[in-house]
C-alpha cells in the first residue's frame, strides 16, 4: 500500500506532467499540420528560399536530399500543402552554419519550423512575414544575440522552444494568448522577466539557468526598479506616457529635470558604446550589465538560508562576497561542455572567471566541497589557480583566476589568412609543449594523485591551455573527471576518445599522455584537431593522422608553414614530432610517462628571440626535410 501510494505520488508530480507536456507538444505539431493535405510541388520563390537556406548550412546530407523540383521528391524534412511549404523539420542532423535573418521571408505559409539538436549559430531569424507560424523549435543549437522581436507579433504561435542556446539580452514582451508552450532555459538572457499575463503564466523551469534573469516567475528577485531595455519597446511606450503626464502636471520645472536626466543617461550610453567597441575589438562575445539582488546579498551576508551556499575561498581569505560576483558586469566567454563560463569584473576592477558547472555527479554539499578542496589544493606554476567554489541546490560555481592572454586554440588558429594574424613562433610553441608537460607531470605525480580520484586530467585540449601576460602557460579544468557525471565525461572529455577507452572502457594517466601527443601535433601542424574543434568538419584526429603521415612519408606536409621557415629550429621540431608520435601510440603501455616527456621536451633547445626574428617568417616554408629526417624513431 505504502509503495503504491509512493508511486502514485511520484507519477502525480513527475510522470503525469511529463506525459502531459509530450501530449501538448504532439498536439501542437499535429494540429499545425492537420490541414496539410500533402501535394507535390511548391512555388519557385519558396524553392529558391530553401536552396539559399541549404547553401548557408554545411550539410552534405541536405546537399544530396534537396535537389529536385518536387517538394515531396527527396526534400527531406519539408512539408507542403496546396503547393506551399508549411513545415521545415530538420532535427538531430548535426547541421552547422548560419541561417540568414531573412531566410524565411518567402516561406509565408510556414507553420512548423524545427532545427532542434543541431549546431547552428548566428542570430535568430526575422519571422515577421511568417504570420502562420504556430510551432518553432530552435533548441540545443549555438544561436546568439537577442530573441527576435518579430516573434512577439506572431498571434498564432503556440509553441516556442529556444532553450540551450547562447541567446542574450532581455526577454521580449510576449503576450499572445495562443502561446501554450515556452522554454527559454539555458541561455544568457538577462533582466527582469516582463510582467505580461502570458509570460507570468509559465513556471520557472521555462526560464531556468539564465544567470542574469530575475523576477517572477523565476526564483531570483530583482533589485533594480527601472525596466531593462527590451525588444518590443513596450516599457518605453508606457514611460513616454508617464513622462507626458508629468510634463503636463509639473510643467517646465520637471521638463528641465528630465533634460538633465536625459543628458546624464546619454553620457552613460556613450560610455557604454565606447566600452562595447573596446570589447568587440577583444573579440568578446557579449556583455551583460547586471545589478545584484540586494535581498540575495543581504541573505548571504546574514549567513544565508539552508539552501543557499557559501563561497569557499581556497586560501581561506574571503576576497569578495557572492554578492560582489552577482553585482559584477559579466561577459560570457562561451558555453563549455560542462557549463557556461563568464569573465566577471568586480567593482574594484579585478577580473575573475566564473564557471557555472553543469552535469555533475549527484554530489552532496559535503562531497562537492571535499572534492573541490582536493582539486584546488593542486598548485603548480603551470596550473590555472582556483580561487573559490560555491555549492547550493541550484548552482555550482567554480571561480578561477582570469588569465589575460587568451587560450592556445586562438594562438594557433586565430586570424589565419587575415592581416590580424599574429604569428605563433616556434619558441612560443615549444614553451607551451614544456609548460603543459610540466603541469601534467605534476598532476600525475602529486600526492593527491595517489587517491586516483583526481587523475587523469581527462580533457586536455587547446582551449584549456591558457597563456598569461608573462607568456606563462597554464592548464585549466583539471580534476573535472572526479566531479562530472560519468555519462557526460564519456561523451565530452577527450581522454574518453582514446584507443584504450574504445577497447577496454578505461582511461588512465596514459590517456592524458595520448591527449598530450595530440595537442603537440596541433602545435606542430597548425591543423584543427578533433580534440579542440570536434564539430568542425575540417578537424582531424591528429594522433591517427601523424601515424599515417609518417608511414606514408608526407615529409613536407607535416609542419605548420608558419614555423617551417625557422630553419635553425628544424632539429627541435623533429625531436618534438618524434616525441608526439610516441605519445600517440595506440597501446598505452608503449607511451612514455609524463616525467620522461618532460625530460625530453626540456632537452630541446629554445632558440633565442633575436635569431628567431632574423629568420624567414614569410611562410614559404622549408621543404628541404629529408625522408630520413622524418623517421618516427627517436633520435637519441
Ligand atoms: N581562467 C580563465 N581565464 C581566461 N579565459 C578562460 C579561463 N577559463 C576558461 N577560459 C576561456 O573561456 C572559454 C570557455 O571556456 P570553457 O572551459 O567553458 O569551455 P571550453 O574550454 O571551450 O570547453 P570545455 O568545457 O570542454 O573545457 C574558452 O575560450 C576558454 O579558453
Amino acid at each position: 500500500m505504502k509503495t503504491k501510494s509512493k508511486i502514485m505520488g511520484f507519477s502525480k508530480f513527475f510522470v503525469l506532467p511529463f506525459f502531459a507536456s509530450i501530449m501538448l507538444h504532439n498536439y501542437i505539431v499535429i494540429h499545425a499540420l492537420e490541414n496539410a493535405e500533402i501535394v507535390i510541388g511548391f512555388t519557385e520563390d519558396e524553392r529558391n528560399a530553401l536552396l539559399a537556406l541549404k547553401d548557408g548550412l554545411r550539410s552534405t546530407f541536405l546537399d544530396d536530399q534537396w535537389q529536385s523540383f518536387d517538394c515531396f521528391d527527396h526534400w527531406y524534412g519539408v512539408n507542403c500543402s496546396d503547393n506551399r511549404v508549411v513545415g521545415v523539420t530538420l532535427e538531430n542532423l548535426d547541421i552547422y552554419g548560419e541561417i540568414k535573418l531573412d531566410a524565411f521571408f518567402n516561406l509565408t505559409s510556414l507553420s512548423v519550423l524545427s532545427f532542434k539538436n543541431n549546431s547552428l549559430s548566428g542570430e535568430l531569424m526575422d519571422f515577421s512575414r511568417n504570420i502562420d507560424l504556430t510551432y518553432l523549435d530552435l533548441s540545443n543549437n549555438h544561436f546568439n544575440g537577442v530573441i527576435s522581436p518579430s516573434l512577439v507579433d506572431l498571434v498564432l504561435l503556440q509553441s516556442l522552444n529556444l532553450q540551450d542556446n547562447r541567446l542574450s539580452g532581455a526577454i521580449p514582451w510576449f503576450d499572445q494568448s495562443s502561446l501554450k508552450e515556452l522554454n527559454l532555459s539555458n541561455n544568457n538572457l538577462s533582466g527582469p522577466i516582463p510582467d505580461t499575463k502570458k509570460l507570468q503564466s509559465f513556471n520557472s523551469s521555462s526560464y531556468d539557468h539564465n544567470l542574469f534573469l530575475c523576477g517572477p516567475p523565476s526564483s531570483t528577485p530583482c533589485s533594480f526598479t527601472s525596466p531593462a531595455t527590451n525588444n518590443s519597446g513596450k516599457p518605453e511606450k508606457s514611460g513616454i506616457v508617464v513622462i507626458l503626464i508629468i510634463v503636463n502636471i509639473l510643467g517646465l520645472l520637471v521638463l528641465l529635470f528630465l533634460l538633465l536626466l536625459f543628458y546624464k543617461k546619454n553620457k552613460q550610453l556613450n560610455q557604454k558604446i565606447i566600452e562595447k567597441k573596446e570589447k568587440d575589438e577583444e573579440k568578446a562575445v557579449e556583455e551583460v550589465e547586471v545589478e545584484t539582488s540586494s535581498k540575495m546579498m543581504d541573505r548571504h551576508e546574514n549567513g544565508g538560508k539552508e539552501d543557499e551556499g557559501k563561497l569557499e575561498f581556497v586560501d581561506g581569505v574571503a576576497e569578495f562576497e557572492l554578492g560582489d560576483l552577482m553585482k559584477a558586469s559579466a561577459e560570457s566567454l562561451g558555453k563549455g561542455n560542462f557549463g557556461n563560463t563568464y569573465r566577471a569584473r568586480l567593482e574594484d576592477g579585478r577580473n575573475v572567471i566564473v564557471k557555472r558547472l553543469r552535469d555533475l555527479k549527484p554530489l552532496s554539499n559535503d562531497e562537492f566541497m571535499k572534492m573541490m578542496k582536493e582539486i584546488a589544493a593542486q598548485k603548480h606554476p603551470n596550473l590555472t589557480p582556483i580561487l573559490a567554489y560555491y555549492f547550493s541546490k541550484n548552482e555550482k560555481l567554480l571561480v578561477q583566476k582570469f588569465i589575460t592572454n587568451g587560450n592556445l586554440f586562438n594562438h594557433i588558429h586565430g586570424g589565419r589568412g587575415t592581416t590580424d594574424r599574429i604569428p605563433f613562433r616556434w619558441s612560443a610553441r615549444l614553451a607551451v609543449a614544456r609548460g603543459v608537460a610540466r603541469a601534467l607531470e605534476y598532476l600525475h605525480m602529486s600526492p593527491n594523485s595517489q587517491s586516483q580520484t583526481l587523475v587523469p586530467h581527462g580533457n586536455l585540449k587547446s582551449s584549456n591551455v591558457l597563456i598569461d601576460e608573462n607568456n606563462m602557460v597554464l592548464v585549466s579544468d583539471y580534476g573535472f573527471t572526479s566531479i562530472i557525471s560519468n555519462t557526460i565525461a564519456v561523451q565530452r572529455m577527450f581522454a574518453f576518445k582514446s584507443p584504450e577507452f574504445l577497447t577496454s572502457k578505461r582511461v588512465s594517466k596514459k590517456s592524458d599522455v595520448w591527449s598530450y601527443g595530440s595537442l603537440v601535433m596541433e602545435l606542430l601542424t597548425g591543423r584543427l584537431s578533433v580534440q579542440s574543434a570536434p564539430q568542425d568538419e575540417n578537424a582531424v584526429d591528429l594522433c591517427n593522422w601523424v601515424h599515417r603521415a609518417v608511414r606514408e612519408e608526407w615529409t613536407a606536409e607535416i609542419f605548420d608553414l608558419e614555423i617551417m621557415g625557422q630553419r635553425s629550429a628544424t632539429h627541435g621540431m623533429l625531436k618534438l614530432l618524434q616525441l608526439a608520435v610516441r605519445c600517440c601510440d595506440k597501446s598505452p603501455e608503449k607511451r612514455p610517462e609524463m616525467s620522461e616527456v618532460v625530460r625530453e621536451v626540456e632537452s630541446i633547445k629554445i632558440p633565442n628571440a633575436d635569431s628567431e626574428s632574423e629568420e624567414d617568417m614569410s611562410g614559404d616554408g622549408d621543404r628541404s626535410l629529408t625522408d630520413d629526417s622524418m623517421s618516427a624513431t627517436p633520435s637519441r
